[in-house]
């Protein structure tokens, strides 16, 4: 089993009043699956994708990762754990102004010592972003920064990608080419991907849904 969430639950400190944003949810992916994580808008399903990458404590429960608890790790090991093994894509593309297309997507590889020029050559083609390599974040169209942020993860050799609505700052088209280039590429790599999105259609593309209602696995 690559992720095991089991009876978590979360709260933010100072929002006591309002009950935990996770209420003891138990979920499990295989590797190489493919999951979406459906809910209503504050139902906790971001602060669910960040505790299985290792982003962000919780208070009770356990969630082992590869085989590994995440609760007893210090943050040094834990960022060490999520370097090794997940990739992340979020709405905004965060990518890094001051470097190129090439540079971005080499970046992350690059500090967790998976530089794999072979590779992120590959990627480039498969995302269609050759004869881009040299330009910069601000000289893209919203779809192409996002296939850079993909690929970026993807150079990683991730064992997991968490996305949280990866196409949600885009329009219906580039979305939906977009989100078929990563679910190839995902694929292809044999990579599980953890998916947040508010879409029906793309949630319906993946291998199981879930769905979060007020914290709790509905
Ligand atoms: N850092 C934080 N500090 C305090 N409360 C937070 C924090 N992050 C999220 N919350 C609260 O936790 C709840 C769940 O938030 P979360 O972002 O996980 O929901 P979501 O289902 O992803 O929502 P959306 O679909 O709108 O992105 C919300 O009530 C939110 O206000």
């Amino acid at each position: 089993m690559l992720l095991d969430v089991r009876s978590v639950t979360k709260r933010y400190p100072g929002t006591d009043a309002a009950g935990p944003v996770l209420d003891g949810v138990t979920l499990s992916m295989d590797a190489g699956q493919t999951l979406a994580l459906t809910g209503e808008s504050g139902s906790g399903k971001s602060t669910l994708l960040h505790l299985a990458g290792a982003l962000d404590r919780f208070d009770s429960g356990e969630i082992h990762l590869d085989g590994v608890a995440l609760s007893p790790l210090n943050d040094t090991e834990r960022a060490a754990l999520r370097r090794e093994k997940v990739a992340l894509v979020f709405q905004q593309f965060n990518l890094i102004p001051s470097l190129t297309v090439q540079q971005n997507m080499a970046f992350h590889a690059r500090i967790a010592g998976r530089d794999d020029p072979d590779r992120l050559a590959e990627l480039i083609e498969r995302l269609g972003l050759d004869g881009f390599e040299t330009r910069y974040p601000e000289q893209l169209s919203g779809g192409q920064q996002q296939r850079v942020a993909i690929g970026r993860a993807l150079a990683l050799r991730p064992r997991l990608l968490l996305a949280d609505e990866p196409t949600g700052n885009l329009d219906e088209t580039t979305s939906a080419t977009v989100f078929d280039l990563m679910l190839d590429l995902v694929r292809d790599a044999g990579a599980a991907l953890f998916l947040v999105t508010h879409s029906q259609r793309l949630a319906d593309r993946l291998d199981r849904q879930l769905h979060l209602s007020n914290g709790r696995i509905a």
